[in-house]
């Protein structure tokens, strides 16, 4: 990205709706393999990936103003003011340069989801949806060993709560829309994105055909 001018040229344009922008939520419980799968998908499709947690926990380290309000919500497992997160999500999107991002862990809850809609004009070209048990999910985020304040035993269980209650209502109302592609993410990683991968190159070949036929 080159001047601060050129910078807010971009915004305008992207928040507007005048760039078309690809977004695709990816969504499910915690430690469903989100993130792992997302690194393999910019691998091989170019998106970049926006994790609303990693943007959080950056704040967080950034040493900005809602760093501690953040820690606080992470510890416990509960879901950061939308505008926050929403000004992070904007920003690294701006900041890009790309025009197809993968927007890893939002929206949280319906709030999220509509206030997201609502300030970036935004609507996601799919859910990608991870299905997975919460005994597999809690094994996993047990084993992480990433030094994460979340991930304990005390923490993992609000999370699934809060995820059931507030976040897959979330799901539902994009499966409702027919937006909805899911995973069966308790599955080893390669065979997890092996079946990612049949999606993400139907998406690929249908952006080529658009392009084909509007040029
Ligand atoms: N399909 C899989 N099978 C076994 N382990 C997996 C699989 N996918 C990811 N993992 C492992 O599980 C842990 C959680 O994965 P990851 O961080 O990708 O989950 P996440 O959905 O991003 O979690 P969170 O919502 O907490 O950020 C990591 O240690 C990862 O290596
Ligand atoms: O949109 C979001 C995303 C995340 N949070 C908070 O961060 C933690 C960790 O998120 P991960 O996706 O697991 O990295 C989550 O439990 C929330 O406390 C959020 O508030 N809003
Ligand atoms: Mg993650």
């Amino acid at each position: 990205m080159g001047s601060a001018t050129e910078a807010t040229k971009d915004i305008s344009e992207n928040l507007l709706g005048h760039k078309k922008v690809t977004v695709v939520f990816v969504l499910g419980g915690p430690g469903s393999g989100k993130g792992t799968q997302c690194a393999n998908i910019v691998e091989h499709y170019g998106f970049t990936h926006l994790s609303a947690g990693d943007l959080l926990r950056a704040e967080i380290k950034s040493g900005s103003e809602n760093g501690t309000m953040i820690q606080n919500m992470i510890k416990e497992g509960k879901i950061v003011p939308s505008e926050v997160t929403i000004k992070l999500l904007q920003t690294a999107i701006l900041e890009s340069g790309n025009d197809k991002f993968l927007i890893d862990g939002f929206p949280r809850n319906e709030e999220n989801r509509a206030a997201f809609e609502r300030v970036t004009g935004i609507v996601p070209e799919f859910v990608l949806f991870f299905d997975c048990s919460e005994e597999e999910m809690e094994r996993r985020l047990l084993g992480r060993n990433q030094g994460r304040v979340d991930d304990n035993i005390e923490t993992i269980k609000k999370r699934f709560k809060v995820f059931v209650e507030s976040s897959l209502p979330v799901v539902e109302h994009y499966e409702s829309l027919g937006k909805v592609k899911r995973i069966d993410a308790a599955k080893p990683i390669p065979e997890v994105f092996e079946d990612i991968k049949v999606i993400f190159s139907s998406l690929a070949s249908k952006v080529m055909k658009l392009v084909i036929i509007s040029s």
